[in-house]
């Protein structure tokens, strides 16, 4: 039989256009010139904070529902969470309202799962300590937070994780602005030295064996902005990615 001469198109689930459409409608994206955790200057930014009426906080832990249903069924090496941690600040109010989700999906599977996250400042009176919900002590826990820039957030979780006496089996987010790691010359001086690096996604991989997963990436997000937003950000974005895009 002769091979199809058909082009092959990829099939997008219908969680991910509906996230995409949420976060046009959220405004989620907004341009300009933002400091990033890892200190670079962006000419766009992902506001998860953005999704704070219902529908938009319904949406987004839709999203990550299906997306970490997918993702655990796609790595059957990865034990059952005990527990899901979202990171301060905005990983708190996303672990509470997927684990919601996850739990009017498939019952039976996520009734015994435990939200979990961490205060930036430790409290000293009342239960006191630095993780408000579920013990981290000998759970296996999936770590879930809204964007992945340079890493040093899901560095800091994997740690604290640690530290607490749990193990990270999987890490999912948002979005992966599929940036490069930072390399020697950036983490001491601030400056890039304009060489390849992998994406901060699968160097966490690498090092840590931890499987990772994302809703969207900054080309799903461009991909929906052509043509509805202003000529001139989609350029500044497309200048910084060219410039930060890892080689993975
Ligand atoms: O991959 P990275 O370079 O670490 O950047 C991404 C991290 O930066 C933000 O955290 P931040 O603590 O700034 O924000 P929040 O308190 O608003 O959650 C964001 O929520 C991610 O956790
Ligand atoms: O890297 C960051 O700090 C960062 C990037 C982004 O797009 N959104 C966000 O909340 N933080």
């Amino acid at each position: 039989m002769a091979a199809s001469t058909q082009p092959t198109t990829s099939i997008i689930p219908a969680y991910k256009t509906a996230f995409l459409q949420s976060c046009l409608s959220a405004n989620v994206l907004t341009f300009g010139t933002f400091t990033l955790k890892s200190g670079r200057q962006s000419p766009y930014f992902f506001n998860a904070g953005s999704f704070h009426t219902s529908p938009l906080l319904s949406a987004i832990s839709t999203a990550y529902a299906h997306t970490i249903i997918s993702f655990l069924s796609s790595h059957p090496s990865i034990p059952k969470p005990d527990i899901l941690f979202g990171p301060a600040y905005k990983g708190i109010s996303l672990a509470c309202s997927t684990l919601l989700e996850l739990y009017r999906l498939d019952p039976q599977t996520w009734s015994s799962v435990s939200y979990s996250f961490n205060r930036k400042e430790a409290k000293d009176h009342g239960e006191g300590g630095g993780i408000v919900g579920a013990s981290l002590k000998g759970k296996n826990v999936l770590v879930i937070d809204d964007v992945i820039t340079a890493g040093t957030a899901i560095r800091e979780t994997i740690r604290l994780v640690a530290k607490e006496g749990g193990k990270v089996v999987g890490f999912v987010v948002a979005l992966d602005r599929v940036e490069k790691m930072p390399g020697p010359r950036e983490e001491e001086e601030g400056v890039d030295d304009g060489e390849p690096r992998m994406s901060a996604l699968g160097q966490i991989k690498r090092e840590f064996g931890v499987q990772t997963a994302s809703i969207v990436t900054s080309d799903d997000l461009i991909a929906v902005l052509r043509g509805k937003g202003d000529e001139g950000d989609i350029k500044r974005l497309e200048e910084y990615r060219r410039r930060y895009l890892a080689s993975d």
